[in-house]
């Protein structure tokens, strides 16, 4: 059998960031920037200040105290977003947070040593030198990269790049992803189930996963176990499509209805890969487009597996991710278990914090059909192809599916 290792090898070989694209903020969320941002501007752009208070030199304010204040003339009055008039010696500028704060003053002082007033103001203390005056170029400098190529956009992200001038963020495309199942047992959820029905949950699974790992996705309807409709029902959907992604119809069976269409064609290879669940496997192009198929068993619990170890690399690639593995975190085992020599396994499982130890505990059995558990996990525990049985305590390798702190 082929090991894990070799197949993501040649599922990655070949696949490249795809290509850059100018799109809204909003749109950016989740995508990796193709390059890097430079600053057009020195943030914060100007001096401004840090408190709603009066732009004061300090030299006025000499001896100032609660029971002897120094009154002073206010000569104007600036809210964020206008334009400050130069201040004066003896004279006080009333500023806003973020206002501008004008050439000559060495200082803020807060409301809240004053009066108030507006005409002549009150004031109990001497600020120190340049005391609540936000300096220009403070955080960011003009022409200084903000952020790298390959970074992931998130929201703090969108907030410095639309902070730092350009009208748009320069990401990676969002590779397009087609997903179909395959097998004349499933029906649309929410329809009556006939005798011998399941309802086709691997697609909608499988698109969700997609879009949660970056990409976006067109779902068709299940396709029958007959070849000559899957092969049509692909043909008209591989146009703009950038990697297709089938459920089941691939291990031995008599009506394996992908591995009979697609093994005929010549560019589509099916293997058996040394994993517990995921050992069918299937890979390769298909059309003029030479359009990039990785082709998943069926059973649920196998088809979501390897989309974690196989199809979410392939995806994050293609995004433009330097790292497209899931990472592997250490664990300690709170049950015992055992495992099919000769074959990596990946046990669901549930980890969490306790006592400051990441503990983990697999969540259901072995079978390949344990949807509900599967849904309770947020990890699979990974067990070496040499391993039989692993006892309580043991550390334990973990790959973390779901977003959480443990
Ligand atoms: N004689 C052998 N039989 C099987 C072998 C083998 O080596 N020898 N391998 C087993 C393994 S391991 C797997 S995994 C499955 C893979 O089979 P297929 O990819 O051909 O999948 P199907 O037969 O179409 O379906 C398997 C199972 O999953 C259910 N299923 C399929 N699609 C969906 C869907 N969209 N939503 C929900 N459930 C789905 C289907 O009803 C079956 O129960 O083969 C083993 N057999
Ligand atoms: O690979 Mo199958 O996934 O063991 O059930």
């Amino acid at each position: 059998m082929k090991s894990v290792d070799r197949h993501l090898e040649d599922l990655l070989a070949g696949v490249a960031p795809l290509e850059a694209v100018a799109v809204d903020f909003l749109e950016a969320l989740g995508a990796v920037l193709a390059q890097d941002v430079v600053s057009q501007v020195d943030l914060p752009v100007f001096d401004n200040s840090a408190m709603d208070g009066y732009a004061v030199q300090r030299a006025d304010l000499e001896g100032a105290t609660e029971l002897d204040p120094v009154v002073l003339a206010v000569v104007g009055d600036v809210a964020a977003g206008a334009v400050a008039p130069p201040a004066t010696p003896g004279a006080v500028v009333r500023v806003m947070t973020g206002a501008p704060v004008p050439v000559g003053a060495d200082a803020v002082v807060p409301v809240e040593w004053t009066d108030g007033g507006t005409d002549r103001v009150s004031i109990t203390r001497q600020p120190a030198a340049r005391a609540n005056i936000r300096p220009r170029a403070d955080d960011v400098t003009r022409g200084e990269v903000v952020l790298r190529r390959g970074t992931e956009v998130d929201p703090t992200g969108i907030g410095l790049i639309s902070s730092v001038g350009p009208g748009v963020a320069t990401v990676h495309r969002r590779p397009h992803v087609l997903v179909l199942s395959t097998g004349s047992e499933l029906v649309p959820p929410g329809s009556q189930l006939g005798p011998a029905q399941i309802f086709d949950s691997n697609s909608l699974m499988l698109a969700a996963a997609v879009r949660q790992a970056g990409g976006t996705v067109r779902r068709l309807a299940a396709v029958h176990d007959d070849p000559a409709v899957l092969l049509q029902v692909l043909a008209d959907a591989l146009p703009g499509v950038d990697l297709v992604i089938t459920s089941g119809g691939i291990s031995v069976g008599a009506y394996d209805v992908v591995k009979a269409a697609l093994g005929g064609l010549g560019t589509v290879t099916f293997e058996q890969v040394a994993m517990q669940p995921g050992k069918p496997q299937g890979h390769g192009v298909l059309g003029p487009d030479r359009t990039r198929v990785i082709t998943l068993p069926g059973n649920p619990v196998s088809a979501y597996v390897s989309f974690q170890v196989f199809v979410r690399p392939v995806l994050r690639r293609m995004l433009g991710h330097d790292e497209v593995e899931r990472p592997i975190v250490p664990a300690r085992l709170l049950a015992a278990m055992t495992s099919p020599v000769g074959r990596r396994q990946f046990v669901r499982a549930h980890v969490e914090i306790v006592a400051g130890e990441r503990v983990v505990r697999p969540v259901g059995g072995a079978g390949s059909h344990l949807v509900g558990a599967l849904a309770r996990s947020n990890a699979l525990i990974v067990v070496p192809e040499l391993t039989g049985r692993v006892e309580t305590g043991e550390q334990v390798a973990v790959m973390i599916t779901e977003a959480g702190s443990w």
